[in-house]
């Protein structure tokens, strides 16, 4: 480089540098701030609850807002979502349970919606994130609940039938899947893939038309089926960035799911009740979960559905599940627009409950930021 083109990039690294040093100062303000923010709410009595999803949608919110660019609405919240994790941190340090083992979707959405500075631990199966959450030895807990190719995880909403557990946010995830291979993998003879039944079922087209003769053969999770490859020299797997970076793997083909805009959601649980995220001057985007259980009679669905309608309000998803118990001939887990105090939905509400066998509100939350 001639000393003519160094002389202006080193005044644009000068100002990149002060800038630095003023982000720096106001970020350490900002994260004395929130420290106050704790000694604020332990103050309050009781058991202080530091994490607040109403809040830090409306932050986000406002962060996408008031964006300009260059950088793009996402990536600004992006920035904002680990400095308030950082921030969180300081409070009081959130210990979040995920559908495991390590290197799942479950744990790419965990991280997604609470940050990098989050604790993060594996369970082995979608009990037992309810569970821990249950008994206190996690705050929160993340687990999958649809799929946007393959359907409802039904695990998810049979657990919630029985749990005390408050649904206290949402995060919907784009799914790639890769196909990838340990290292010493002969490629050319390659005869087995690994993945979950759900990622299979998601890149059956491809499989089908790239790999035709190979074994498909399903595991508990993607990371497992990375963590299988990487000592096997004639397989490869099926799973997602985080895993093939856990187990060191050699990517051969990337997205290879058969729809483009495949994406999962996946719930946050934990065991607080959390207000509306609408402001004075925004009405909020918040999202409310029920199951209700209906008699086996002609017409009944039509019945828990007519409220809604006559209010307005908006069904994002209904899903009906085969009852267990002679009282729960059927259950529907229905999710729509609008918060629980809102006074639309406190009249769908009570309507419901007027003919329902049973009604349980599993949470009000707000809508998926990022
Ligand atoms: O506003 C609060 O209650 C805070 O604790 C501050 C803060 C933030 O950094 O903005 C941090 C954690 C909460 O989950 C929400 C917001």
């Amino acid at each position: 480089m001639s000393e003519q083109d160094k002389k202006p990039l080193d005044g644009l690294r000068d100002r990149i540098d002060q800038l630095d040093t003023s982000i720096l100062k106001l970020i350490s303000e900002r994260a004395e701030v929130a420290k106050q923010v704790a000694t604020v709410k332990q103050a309050s009595g009781g058991d202080a609850v530091f994490y607040r999803p109403e809040r830090e949608a409306q932050v986000l919110r406002k962060i996408m807002d008031k964006n300009d660019g260059p950088l793009d609405d996402e990536e600004m919240a992006r920035l904002f979502r680990e400095i308030m994790s950082a921030c969180l941190a300081l409070e009081q340090p959130v210990r979040v349970a995920f559908l495991g083992p390590e290197g799942t979707f479950t744990q790419q959405a965990a991280l997604k919606h609470f940050g990098k500075s989050a604790v993060t631990v594996p369970m082995a199966a979608i009990d037992e994130v309810f569970r821990e959450v249950e008994a206190g030895a996690m705050q929160y807990g993340v687990v999958p609940v649809e799929n946007s190719s393959e359907g409802v995880v039904n695990h998810t909403l049979d657990s919630f039938v029985n749990s005390s557990l408050q649904i206290c946010g949402e995060v919907v995830l784009r799914i790639h899947h890769h196909l990838m291979c340990a290292e010493q993998t002969r490629r050319d003879k390659i005869t087995r893939v690994y993945s979950h039944a759900q990622s299979l079922a998601q890149c059956r087209k491809w499989l089908d038309s790239h790999w035709p003769m190979v074994e498909k053969v399903a595991v508990t999770s993607n990371a497992e089926a990375a963590r299988r490859v990487k000592s096997e020299w004639n397989s490869a797997a099926i799973a997602g960035d985080m895993a093939m970076e856990l187990y060191g793997l050699e990517k051969i083909a990337e997205k290879i799911e058969d729809e483009p805009d495949n994406s999962t959601r996946f719930l946050i649980i934990g065991n607080q009740q959390v207000p509306s995220s609408g402001t004075s001057n925004n009405k909020g985007a918040d999202k409310t979960s029920i199951v209700v259980s209906m008699r086996n009679k002609p017409g009944s669905l039509h019945r828990l559905l007519a409220p809604f309608h006559c209010y307005d309000i908006d069904l994002t998803r209904i899903e009906t599940r085969p009852s267990r118990s002679g009282v729960w001939n059927y259950v529907f887990f229905i999710d729509f627009t609008g918060h629980r105090d809102d006074p639309k939905v406190q009249y769908v509400l009570r309507e419901v409950e007027s003919f329902a066998s049973e009604l349980k509100i599993l949470g009000s939350y707000p809508k998926g930021v990022l």
